[in-house]
């Protein structure tokens, strides 16, 4: 697991460092400049072995400032290199302004304005940019937009810290979405500072960037205190393996201990020729590792899923008084409602499972059967519960929080998802879990993280009817062996997208579980 940094805890870190006298501005521009090229070298090692002709396009503030340190630095290892300036080099902040000098003494610099249409695309090997960085503060001009338009209509090959026009800390494009661009947006290799800045692991931009390294300038120490309710994790790779490997090693190890000290899961079924979702959330409980899964089904279904299942258990419940006769067995201690539930069925039996007390994910129709009345849905749930909204269903239980994050962004840093998640995880009173291929997971402490399905960890094959249905049965399950509702889900959202790059293309909902085993064995080896 590692951080996500947002605009403003890089600044106040920098800030920090150079106060106290360890760094100045000037070195960490160089710095930083140094970590571009050496990135540039390690993504593509043949570049470092013969001359090349780079183009860098720089901004007024200390991106730009980071540009200049890029193009001389390329120059003195033998390059042909061009530079661009957007804005008035008398208003350069002062560090920029150093290495703008520095460059002159290398080369020209051309103002935007004289840049034609196509030139980047038809003469450059290594289009560079660093327009703005994180002091992009409103949306672009329309001569900025003009000029960052030909960089990304020739393909940024590196962007500084993150492609302009994009807010660093929602990985949004500020201002309204730009009609005259057409092409894909897509930059090869973001180099950023120290760690990756929230907005990397955001839609759109994390879309957009097919290799992001992260460089220190030295300043580490000056980091915040991650441990506090202001930071967010980022769940990917290799990095979130060691605390996960733990966790489903912990699980797996009391192999002495009997089934239900593993936990007993109740997942709540629809009627008949609607019971596949429970059917898939229920096996998934199973496979990750609850020690017994009930499935709750009303009379009509219980032949057709009868007939389905083998490892699980089945009840009958038509009724709340059906639900709370089975919820005398204390054994029980996770609820899992939503998928294929039905709505009604949904709005009747959801506040007899919160007020049993015990841990519940709530997902689907447990969701959508709220809409119109979600504080009545608030006032049921406690911190035991968690909810696990796609899209749609955030915005029938959030419906401002929804709006907030679609609405046009006038000014930076943009209203989040992890944003949104925070402020309805902190509204509802428990866990909750916005997924997408950038899930965010706020607790309504404020602890946060984010689950990424994109770039490195790109699995669109997981956007499959019946996937969030196992994600589902997945925090079941480890609720069911005792993991915290966070912890639940987040190593639930991490091992569904494990489970999902590990099967590959082609995957079915039902694969998902079938393909724990195969995840926890290299998890463990
Ligand atoms: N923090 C660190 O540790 C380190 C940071 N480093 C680097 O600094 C970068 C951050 O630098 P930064 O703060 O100077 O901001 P940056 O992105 O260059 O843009 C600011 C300029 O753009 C202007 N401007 C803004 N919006 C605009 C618009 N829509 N249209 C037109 N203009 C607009 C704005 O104008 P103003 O708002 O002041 O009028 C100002 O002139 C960071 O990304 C990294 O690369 C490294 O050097 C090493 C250590
Ligand atoms: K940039």
């Amino acid at each position: 697991m590692s951080e996500l940094l947002t605009a403003a805890q890089m600044r106040t870190a920098e800030n920090t460092a150079t106060d106290a006298g360890q760094v100045t501005g000037l070195e960490l521009m160089e710095r930083a400049g140094r970590g571009v090229v050496e990135a540039v070298f390690e993504e593509w090692p043949t570049l470092a072995a013969s001359r090349h002709k780079a183009v860098v396009l720089c901004g007024p503030g200390n991106n730009g400032g980071d540009g200049f340190v890029v193009a001389r630095l390329l120059k003195e290892w033998g390059w042909e290199v061009e530079v661009f300036l957007y804005g008035d080099a008398a208003k350069l902040s002062p560090d920029a302004r150093v290495n703008y000098e520095r460059w002159l003494c290398l080369g020209t610099i051309t103002s935007n304005e004289s840049l034609e249409g196509g030139y980047l695309s038809a003469n450059f090997d290594l289009v560079i940019d660093a327009v703005f960085g994180t002091g992009l503060s409103r949306p672009l001009t329309e001569d900025a937009w003009l000029f960052c338009k030909e960089m990304y209509k020739a393909g940024i090959d590196v962007a500084i810290d993150v492609p302009s026009g994009f807010c660093s800390d929602s990985g949004r494009f500020l201002g309204e979405s730009r009609s005259d661009f057409e092409g894909p947006l897509s930059v090869a290799l973001t180099v950023t500072f120290e760690r990756l800045r929230q907005g990397h692991a955001l839609l759109p931009l994390a879309g957009v960037l097919r290799a992001c390294a992260v460089k220190s300038i030295g300043i580490d120490q000056y980091l915040p205190d991650f441990r506090r309710e202001t930071s967010v994790s980022y769940l990917s790779g290799q990095a979130r393996i060691g605390a996960s490997r733990k966790a489903v090693l912990n699980s797996t190890a009391q192999s002495s201990s009997h089934k239900y000290s593993h936990g007993h899961t109740l997942v709540l079924s629809g009627g008949a020729g609607r019971t596949g979702a429970a059917r898939l959330s229920g096996r998934a409980a199973l496979r990750i590792g609850a020690g017994l899964v009930t499935l709750g089904v009303p009379g009509s279904a219980q032949m057709e899923v009868a007939s389905q299942v083998t490892g699980i258990m089945l009840k009958r419940v038509d009724s709340k008084e059906d639900l709370s006769g089975i919820l005398e067995d204390e054994r029980i201690n996770v609820l899992c409602l939503g998928p294929g539930l039905g709505i009604e069925r949904a709005g009747g039996l959801v506040p007899v499972a919160v007020a049993a007390g015990r841990a519940c994910v709530l997902d689907a129709d447990a969701l959508s059967a709220y809409e119109g009345r979600p504080e009545a849905l608030f006032d049921l749930v406690t911190e035991t519960c968690i909810l696990t909204p796609h899209g749609g269903e955030f915005a029938r239980l959030f419906p401002d929080l929804a709006a907030k994050l679609n609405a046009p962004s006038l000014d930076g840093p943009a209203y989040s998802k992890v944003d949104a998640t925070r402020e309805a995880a902190a509204r509802a009173g428990c866990v909750v879990l916005y997924k997408g291929a950038d899930t965010v997971i706020a607790s309504p402490d404020g602890r946060c993280s984010v689950n990424s399905a994109l770039g490195e960890r790109a699995a669109p094959w997981l956007a499959t009817a019946g996937s969030g249905d196992v994600l589902a049965g997945f925090i079941a399950g480890l609720l069911a062996r005792g993991f915290s509702p966070m912890s639940a889900a987040e190593t639930g959202a991490w091992l569904h997208v494990e489970c999902a790059l590990s099967f590959g293309p082609g995957l079915i909902a039902e694969d998902l579980a079938e393909e724990l085993p195969k995840v926890f064995k290299r998890l463990c080896s």
